[in-house]
């Protein structure tokens, strides 16, 4: 088992590239070797994240060989935006010995008309696609373990899967009734400025956005169907929020077996089927998660309600975007790649209030 490997991270200048440097860096078996981005060549990275305070030159992707990425580091965090990631990656993936991690949707969609439909550009060629592996630690990590190339889940379908796939599994709801009411922190739209979520638009404001139009729907329903053996689809709303960093997906369904109209039995059900699993955390009775009960850490929060009278269930999920949404799960998948404990560098109890 290889016991120490030198990593690079694309995008660093990013919200998730830099979450993913501050994690690294206590990483006890990862060095950064290489932090790129598309501009800043030359900078510090303290220039401008100066809570770092690294001496890491930031790079630049323009005119650079992936060959000499590749004498640089072993494994290659990919945290560029989509489209940029879907060039990137097949490039990284012809040099022999050389993981990837790519944190962009470009490859967790199989198909690639489905994914041109849903991101509006062109698809990854279809043999890096056919290459990734989809990321869901939790779910996954026997396809994960010694792969070369993971496909980071997305932070909305990282909070939406994890809350519903023991539900789907077990046939405990009505799989053609779940709706997704999803809500985001606006670090979850990266660094680059937009009028739509600078301070004057977002704070004290709170807007619905892409609604049934958004690129994780396909990703959600790829996952809940194939968990559930069956097609599922979702009615999956998105929302801005004024705050930084954290989402909180509310979930609805019908239930259809009588043993799941009590919290007891959907606690039981949880607790059983994620009992191994280090990062998600089931609450008690009456006990529904906020998320800054999860920020800055790895954890999956899940709570529940039934309600007997209109014979539904709420499940509610929250996770910080940037880490186990982003940096956090995708350091998971390192570990789990290369045959080392699951939380390392992740043992990170949530910072709070
Ligand atoms: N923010 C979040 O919560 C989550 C983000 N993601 C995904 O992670 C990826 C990164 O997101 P995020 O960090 O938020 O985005 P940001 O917009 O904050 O950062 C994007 C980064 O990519 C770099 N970049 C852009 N174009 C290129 C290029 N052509 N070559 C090299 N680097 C380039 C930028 O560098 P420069 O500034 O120099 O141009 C910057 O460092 C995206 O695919 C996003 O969808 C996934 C889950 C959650
Ligand atoms: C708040 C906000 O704008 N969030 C982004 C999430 C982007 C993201 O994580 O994109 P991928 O998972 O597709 O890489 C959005 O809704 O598009």
């Amino acid at each position: 088992m290889t016991d120490h490997i030198r990593a690079a991270v694309v995008g660093s200048t990013g919200y998730g590239g830099v979450e993913l440097i501050r994690l690294l860096l206590t990483h006890p078996k990862v060095t950064i070797t290489s932090v790129i981005s598309s501009s800043n060549a030359g900078e510090p990275l303290t220039a401008g994240y100066p809570h770092l305070q690294q001496a890491l030159p930031v790079e630049t992707l323009d005119g650079v060989d992936p060959a000499i990425i590749r004498e640089k580091a072993d494994v290659v965090f990919a945290a560029t935006p989509s489209g940029v990631s879907g060039k990137l990656v097949p490039q990284l993936l012809e040099h022999e010995g050389l993981r990837v991690i790519d944190l962009s949707g470009d490859f967790r969609l199989k198909d690639r008309a489905a994914y041109e439909t849903w991101y509006k550009h062109e698809a990854p060629p279809q043999a890096s696609l056919e290459q990734a592996v989809y990321g869901l630690t939790e779910i996954y990590a026997d396809q994960v373990r010694g792969a070369a190339f993971v496909s980071n889940p997305g932070c909305y379908p990282t909070a939406t899967t994890l809350g519903l796939i023991p539900a789907v599994e077990a046939g405990a709801i009505d799989r053609g009734s779940i709706i997704v009411d999803a809500k985001s922190g606006v670090s979850g739209a990266g660094r680059g400025l937009n009028i739509g979520w600078h301070y004057a638009e977002m704070n004290e404001n709170f807007k619905a956005y892409k609604v049934n139009k958004h690129q994780h729907i396909p990703e959600v329903e790829m996952v809940l169907g194939e968990r559930a053996g069956e097609p599922v689809t979702v009615t999956f709303t998105t929302h801005l929020v004024p705050m930084t960093r954290g989402i909180l997906c509310t979930m609805y369904a019908s239930v259809a077996d009588d043993r799941f109209l009590s919290e007891d039995a959907w606690i039981e059900m949880y607790r059983s089927y994620y009992k191994d699993k280090k990062f998600v955390r089931i609450r008690d009775k009456g006990q529904w998660p906020a998320t800054k009960e999860v920020w800055g850490s790895n954890y999956c929060d899940i709570g529940f309600s039934v309600d007997p009278r209109t014979r539904r269930v709420t499940i509610i999920s929250v996770i910080d975007n940037l880490v186990k949404g982003a940096s956090g799960q995708a350091i998971q998948n390192l570990n789990v790649m290369m045959g080392w404990e699951e939380d390392l560098g992740l043992r990170l109890a949530p910072v709070y209030p």
